[in-house]
């Protein structure tokens, strides 16, 4: 293990730089092995902070990487300094999902641990104040934090510590949520506090966030009950210092919008939205907050943050309305929008197999017109025919069209368990949650696919070189379509590659193979008879579907198959 020994000599330090070097041959293996190749690359460029502690730990570590300035990427980050909710509603976690679905980095510090449900909050136990200094401390002069955002802060010290560790350690800008009851009703920050955020943290604060209870608070008592009144509150919490004040009306009487007044010191601004009925609204002022935190870490200004902010949490409150997570009032809500689609499907998508590439159906919309089909009901014949896969390929049909149908087909696939993949638009793909997506070399690169549909979704990719077959390995591709194997109607252009272009491809190729292209019953067998493992089945349009009768073109084909020698089934 290296550490710190190995590294005495400090060659020139200043503000910009650092330049180490080791001690002793060993510390110098120990770096070579981790391919660094010059040490006098090892510069730490840093206005703020000098990174000693952080260097020394990647390379115990046993990092790969050793700090290159040039290559590292400035991630907006966002320092959140809350307390813990054990039911992950609110507080620290909401923040760190918050921040996630925003595209921003979130660093914690926890000010205190509630044992928390939808029901109410059960018990609160504070952080030591000296421990929250110590995270403060270990986050602020390591990272660059660009934004902090506060919610619950329990006690007096906590929030003067908090304070004077930002004036150590100053960042961008401060978001201040006056946490101060639960959405339970339960107290998480007593009324002493009071006096300590309006003289030491307000006028510290870049905005601050309050509801009308805590709006109130801060104001003596004020009643609230309009949105002038609202506007008025506005203008006497800036007069105790923050830039910005942001008085969230989600509690107003009798309001079918939910409005928000945000003054700045000069303007007054009315964000207006229409107030979505739900359960689910527990940790909607932590996450609105952090999100304002993220998009001003991003480097947008208050007024642009603050709209995102609140069109972010009613979508996410939208999206989350049926949502049943808890037996109390109150429920959390989804701050990713990824739930709900694999919570009420009885039929989820189950792990690709090789296997699945077997008989693979490719649709084709001019076909079915040609025969008067729905998509729907093809895609039905040919399952029921013994279909293993199908793919989607409806290159004239018109978007709205295409999804209805594609949701249609998603039904009736996961009902037989069979994966239903999208040929070209990962756009659609992702708008009925099909099991994955084919593309070709000229259409969306299978990488950026993958970032888009995540690590679960099938994707496949047309090669006919083992230059491709490598390239869709390396795109987290997992399977190849090689062809046309024999001359085609159905694909304009499409050169052939014959049998022996895709034994090349088959045996160049770390993933499972499916051959495409003029091959139906008559030559399915000869396709499988090249005899290379990982050519798993054949891949069929016109065969199936410009056909009279496509349950018994599939049944046909499939038994063809069972015949042949499919590798490795
Ligand atoms: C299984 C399978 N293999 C190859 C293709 C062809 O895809 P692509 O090269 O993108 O051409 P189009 O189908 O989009 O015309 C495929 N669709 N399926
Ligand atoms: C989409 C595609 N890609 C290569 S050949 C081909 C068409 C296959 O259609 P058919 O099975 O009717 O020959
Ligand atoms: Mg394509």
């Amino acid at each position: 293990m290296a550490s710190a020994a190995f590294f005495s000599t400090c060659l020139l330090a200043n503000k910009n730089y650092l330049f180490l070097a080791p001690t002793n041959a060993s510390a110098k293996g120990y770096i070579s092995n981790l391919r660094v190749p010059n040490l006098a690359s090892i510069v730490l460029r840093n206005e703020r902070f000098v990174r000693l502690r952080g260097l020394v730990a990647m390379v115990d570590e046993g990092a790969s990487k050793v700090s290159d300035d040039d290559s590292r990427m400035k991630i907006p980050h966002v320092l959140t300094v809350a307390g813990s909710d054990s039911g992950a509603g609110a507080g620290i976690q909401a923040d760190l999902k918050a921040c996630a679905a925003r595209r921003v980095y979130c660093s914690t510090v926890i000010t205190a641990v509630t044992a928390q449900n939808t029901v109410g909050v059960q018990g609160v136990s504070n952080v030591p104040e000296d421990f929250v200094a110590e995270q403060l401390k270990s986050v602020l002069s390591d990272m660059e934090v660009d934004v902090v955002k506060t919610g619950m802060l329990p006690s007096i010290g906590i929030v003067k510590i908090l304070c004077n560790t930002l004036k150590e350690f100053p960042v961008q800008a401060l978001v201040v949520d006056p946490v101060m009851v639960s959405t339970s009703g339960d107290v998480l920050a007593g009324p002493s506090i009071l006096s300590t955020f309006r003289e030491v943290l307000l006028p510290m604060a870049d905005i601050i966030t309050p509801n009308l209870k805590e709006a109130s608070a801060l104001l003596n008592g004020m009643q609230l009950e309009t949105v002038d009144d609202m506007r008025s509150a506005a203008r006497l919490l800036h007069n105790m210092g923050p830039k910005n004040v942001l008085v969230k009306g989600g509690d107003l009487p009798d309001s079918s919008d939910a409005v928000d007044i945000l003054y700045d010191g000069l303007n007054f601004y009315e964000l207006r939205s229409p107030r979505i009925r739900t359960r689910n609204t527990h940790g909607t002022g932590c996450s609105l907050a952090s999100c304002i935190a993220a998009e001003l870490a991003k480097g947008y200004p208050v007024v642009s943050a603050v709209k995102v902010a609140k069109r972010y949490v009613e979508t996410a409150l939208g999206y989350s309305k049926e949502i049943g997570i808890g037996n109390g009032p109150q429920g959390p809500f989804d701050h990713l929008l990824r739930l709900k689609s694999h919570s009420q499907d009885c039929h989820r998508q189950r792990p690709f197999s090789p296997s699945d590439l077997f008989l693979y159906a490719v649709t084709d919309s001019r076909m079915n017109k040609r025969w008067g089909r729905s998509i729907a009901d093809a895609v039905k014949a040919a399952i029921d025919g013994g279909a293993t896969i199908v793919q989607l390929r409806e290159k004239d049909a018109e978007t709205k069209d295409f999804l209805e149908s594609a949701k249609a087909c998603l039904r009736i696939c996961r009902s037989h368990g069979v994966p239903l993949l999208i040929n070209d638009r990962v756009d659609v793909a992702i708008a009925c949650d099909a099991d994955g997506v084919h593309v070709g070399q000229s259409d969306m690169p299978a990488h950026v696919a993958r970032t888009l549909l995540g690590p679960e979704k099938i994707i496949g990719v047309s090669c006919k070189t083992p230059e491709q077959a490598q390239q869709a390995w390396v795109d987290g591709a997992d399977y190849i379509g090689c062809g046309g194997v024999y001359p085609t109607n159905t694909k304009e252009n499409n050169t052939t590659v014959g049998l022996d272009g895709l034994k090349t491809v088959c045996t160049a190729s770390k993933l499972p193979v499916v051959a495409i292209g003029g091959i139906g019953v008559s030559n399915a067998g000869a396709v499988m008879e090249i005899g290379v493992p990982n050519l798993k089945g054949v891949a069929v349009v016109s065969a199936l579907f410009d056909r009279e009768s496509i349950l018994t073109e599939t049944k046909k084909l499939h038994s063809v198959l069972l015949g042949s020698n499919v590798g490795g089934t």
